[in-house]
């Protein structure tokens, strides 16, 4: 993240106020959260880093066995963590009604702070992968290297020094390794759109300009996503995972389905932002319930919405507003969100299928996401561009989260 430190900040602002900040829940909670979060994609990277710590808030040791071992309260949140983690849309107001109601009950308060640490975690996870990272540092783990809450990566051989409790020992940092997509260009499967037929695609869209119907927008949005579910992920369906983070993860099989193939059983219609948009309700709802969370978040959204430096790989001077709008549209259509004023038409025209499969398994599909993955994709753009892109995953994905869990908590208070 370090290549945007606009966005940075704002990201850290966040997330250190939502685990360190004023706020409802007890500290040691928000960390076992963020485990049972990071838990729903399995990246042991984010597990490991919260277990630590839920440690140094005190938490008790016992939890990290697993599942079986937290209160009930806590265990309670399962079902809200695996739906707002794959299936957002099946998220309704009995699952918050469960929740604040009868025996280990929660505030709506502590809903609110805790879906917004879930929606964190999630999203975090699926910037992780993206970016390789966790396939990295699992094999610095496997070398020996362990690694610590502050990111910075240390040698086993002292851990033993003397030091207070609250201090980690820091022995000897190691430089992670940062891969340049130059350095080692992974032999091209597939012919990539190069940079410039892309900006001749922008100045077309942008010189086409006509106005569409209504009905003939719907279409467009329809098209989109169900061709959308016709991409398969990238990579191939991820292993069970090891004995020490199933233990955080219950109903391990509940995963991402395509939003155009759900189950018409519960009667889920397309997400209209023009009824329920961040902008207008969510991020009021948020800041009321929340310590004023809202304004962080919206300071966030907006910052990785607009982030450019007007550059496309070697090229300067380039307005990419339809490009980075496209991605942006494309993550919420994966979860049914639909922007009414957004010509969906714009999405096909300017993002191909490499870009669209790893798009959707980032947003979906995290932990299938290597960094053979992350070379292969938008070839000729830097390695910043590259991630650039995982912070627009990471984003749309957490306001799709955030739009649904709002909505819903919405429709639980007033009716
Ligand atoms: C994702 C990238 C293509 C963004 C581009 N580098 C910009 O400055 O807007």
């Amino acid at each position: 993240m370090g290549y945007h430190k606009t966005y940075l900040d704002h990201f850290l602002k966040t997330q250190n106020f939502i685990l360190r900040g004023d706020g409802p829940l007890p500290y040691d909670h928000r960390h076992y959260i963020a485990i049972m979060a990071a838990g729903r994609h399995q990246c042991s990277y984010l597990i490991t880093l919260q277990k630590q710590e839920f440690l140094l808030q005190r938490g008790d040791p016992e939890w990290l066995k697993g599942l079986h071992h937290i209160p009930a309260k806590l265990r309670n949140l399962n079902d809200i963590n695996k739906i707002l983690a794959h299936r957002p849309w099946l998220l309704n107001k009995s699952h918050i009604e469960k929740l604040t109601k009868g025996k280990d009950s929660w505030s709506l308060a502590e809903v609110v702070h805790a879906i917004v640490i879930l929606a964190h975690f999630h999203s975090l996870s699926s910037f992780v992968f993206s970016c390789g990272l966790n396939q990295e540092l699992d094999q610095l783990a496997s070398a020996g290297y362990q690694f610590v809450s502050d990111s910075t990566v240390t040698t086993k051989t002292n851990s033993n020094s003397k030091t207070k409790p609250k201090d980690i020992p820091i022995v000897e940092t190691v430089e992670v390794p940062v891969w340049k997509s130059a350095s080692t260009p992974p032999s091209p499967t597939e012919p990539e759109v190069g940079i410039n037929t892309l900006m001749q695609r922008m100045k077309t869209l942008s010189e086409q300009q006509q106005e569409c119907k209504p009905e003939e927008l719907a279409k467009r949005f329809e098209n989109i996503e169900t061709q959308s579910a016709e991409i398969g992920a990238v990579g191939s369906e991820p292993q069970c995972a090891p004995a020490d983070i199933s233990c955080y993860v219950e109903d391990a099989s509940f995963m991402y389905i395509d939003f155009a193939k759900r189950n018409d059983l519960h009667d889920i219609t397309t997400f209209r932002v023009q009824d329920y948009s961040w902008d207008d309700h969510g991020y009021s709802l948020v800041n009321r319930l929340y310590n004023d969370v809202g304004n962080l978040l919206d300071d966030k959204f907006r910052t990785a919405y607009n982030l450019t430096y007007y550059t496309m790989g070697s090229r300067t001077d380039v307005d990419t507003t339809r490009f980075r709008r496209a991605i942006w549209y494309y993550i919420q259509c994966l979860f049914g969100i639909r922007h009414d004023d957004y010509d969906y038409g714009e999405i096909n025209a300017l993002l191909e299928r490499t870009l669209k499969a790893f798009i959707k398994s980032a947003t979906c599909y995290p932990d299938r996401v290597t960094k053979k993955d992350y070379d292969r994709v938008l070839r000729e753009f830097h390695y910043s561009e590259k991630v650039h892109v995982n912070l627009m995953v990471l984003e749309s994905r957490m306001q799709a989260e955030l739009l649904y869990a709002l909505r819903t908590v919405n429709r639980y208070m007033t009716n």
